[in-house]
C-alpha cells in the first residue's frame, strides 16, 4: 500500500481545532470501479455510506490526527524543515515552527500578533528569510523577517486600487504574494485593485518596479507560474476566467496573451461561481505537455488544462469535486493524484490523475475542518 500525506489548515466549530495530517493509504487500482455519483455524495449516511467506502477500497490507513492546535488557522508555508501558519490567533497571527516532517512534529520558534485581521495567504523567501503575509481584509502586505532572534515585521505595503464589483473591489485586497521563478522580484496579487504589482523587495525597501492591469472585474485571486517560468497562469475569483500572461523576468513586467473560461463550454455564463486555487503540474504528462489545474467553488468543479507552446491553453475536462466550494487543492508529490477541500461541506476527496493528467475520483473521506482553507502535500 502506498501512503500520500497532507497538512490540512482550516476553520471548524468543532472541539479539534487546528492543523491536521491527513494519512491516505492507496492499494492497488486508485480510481473507482463503478459509477461514482452517489459515493461522493456527502450527504451519504449509514449502510449506504459503508457500501460506499467498501467500493473504494480499504481505509484502514486512512487516518487524521490533530498536528497543531490553534484558533483558526487558515493558509500555511512549508519551506525545507519549516512550516508558517497564519492564524486568527492574537488578532491576526503570523506563527512560525520546525518541522519534523518525519515524526510530525512541531516545535514553536516565533510568533507576530496584532496584525489587525488574518491574512489570508502566506509564502517564505527562503533566500531573504522574509515571510510575505496578504491581508485580503486590509488590502494590505505585511513582510515579516524571520532571524535568530525570531520573528517580526518589517514593512507593510498598502495596496491600491478599486474595481467595478461591489463589496469585494470597493478597496484593495491583497490575496497572494509569491516570488517569480527567478528569485528575483515579488509578484502581489490585488484582487480589489485588478492590479499584479511587481516588487523588488529586501528587508527594509520595498520598490513597486512594474503594474499589470487585469481587465475590469476579473478580481485576480492567485497566480502560479509555468514549468517553463516564462508563463504566468492567473485565476480570476470574480469573472471566473484563467488569463495567461507572459512574464520579462528581467523587467518584472507581465503582458497578456490568453484566457479561457474555468467553467466548461456552454457553463460559462454561470454566475454563482468564484474561482478559487490554481496549480499547475511539474512532471509532464504522457502527451509531453504540462496539466493546469483550476477549482471553481459555486460550480464545484475542478477544471483540467494541457498547456502548450507559446501561451497555449486547451480545456481538457471539467469534473465535479465531490463537496460544496473546492477553496484549495493540492497534487500529491509523485503528481499521481490531487486531494481536494472544501469550503462548505466536509468532504476531502481524493482524484487521481491520468495519463492525460485528466481526473478520476479515487476516494472520499471526513474533513475533521469545517471549512478547509489550505492543503499541503509532505514528501
Ligand atoms: O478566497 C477568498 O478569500 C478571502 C479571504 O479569506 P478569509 O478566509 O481570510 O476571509 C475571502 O474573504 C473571500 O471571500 C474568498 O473568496
Amino acid at each position: 500500500m502506498k501512503e500520500y500525506r497532507f497538512i490540512l489548515g482550516g476553520y471548524t466549530r468543532r472541539s479539534n481545532k487546528g492543523i491536521h495530517i491527513l494519512n491516505i493509504g492507496i492499494d492497488g487500482l486508485g480510481h473507482e470501479k463503478a459509477d461514482n455519483k452517489g459515493c461522493m455524495n456527502s450527504s451519504l449516511a449509514g449502510k449506504e455510506k459503508l457500501a460506499c467506502d467498501k467500493l473504494l477500497g480499504p481505509r484502514a490507513k486512512d487516518q487524521s490526527r490533530l498536528l497543531l492546535e490553534i484558533e483558526d488557522p487558515s493558509y500555511m508555508a512549508l519551506e525545507a524543515n519549516k512550516l508558517f501558519v497564519l492564524s486568527s490567533r492574537d488578532e491576526g497571527g503570523v506563527l512560525a515552527y520546525d518541522f519534523d516532517k518525519e515524526r510530525g512534529q512541531l516545535d514553536f520558534i516565533s510568533e507576530v500578533g496584532k496584525l489587525g485581521k488574518a491574512p489570508c495567504h502566506l509564502y517564505f523567501d527562503q533566500k531573504k528569510s522574509l515571510l510575505y503575509a496578504s491581508n485580503y481584509h486590509l488590502g494590505r502586505l505585511d513582510i515579516l523577517s524571520l532571524d535568530k532572534v525570531g520573528l517580526s515585521l518589517a514593512k507593510s505595503i498598502g495596496l491600491e486600487g478599486s474595481g467595478p464589483v461591489s463589496p469585494n473591489q470597493d478597496g484593495p485586497r491583497c490575496h497572494m504574494a509569491i516570488k517569480d521563478p527567478n528569485d528575483k522580484y515579488t509578484l502581489v496579487v490585488n484582487l480589489g485593485g485588478d492590479r499584479i504589482d511587481t516588487y523588488c523587495i529586501d528587508d527594509n525597501r520595498a520598490v513597486l518596479v512594474a503594474s499589470y492591469q487585469t481587465r475590469p472585474g476579473m478580481g485576480p485571486r492567485h497566480m502560479v507560474f509555468g514549468p517553463d517560468s516564462k508563463y504566468a497562469y492567473l485565476m480570476g475569483e470574480l469573472d471566473s476566467t484563467v488569463e495567461v500572461l507572459a512574464y520579462d523576468d528581467v523587467k518584472g513586467i507581465l503582458r497578456h496573451v490568453n484566457r479561457v473560461s474555468s467553467l466548461p463550454v456552454g457553463s460559462e455564463s454561470f454566475t454563482g461561481n468564484s474561482g478559487a486555487a490554481i496549480k499547475v503540474s511539474k512532471i509532464k504528462n504522457k502527451a509531453g505537455k504540462y496539466n493546469l489545474y483550476v477549482s471553481n467553488r459555486g460550480h464545484d468543479s475542478l477544471s483540467v488544462y494541457e498547456l502548450g507552446d507559446e501561451g497555449g491553453i486547451r480545456f481538457l475536462q471539467n469534473i465535479g469535486s465531490g463537496g460544496k466550494n473546492p477553496r484549495d487543492f493540492a497534487l500529491s508529490p509523485d503528481e499521481k493524484f490531487i486531494l481536494v477541500g472544501h469550503q462548505d461541506s466536509n468532504d476531502i476527496v481524493l482524484f487521481e490523475r491520468l495519463g492525460d493528467g485528466s481526473l478520476v475520483k479515487s476516494k472520499r473521506l471526513d474533513s475533521r475542518l469545517d471549512e478547509i482553507v489550505c492543503i499541503i502535500p509532505l514528501d
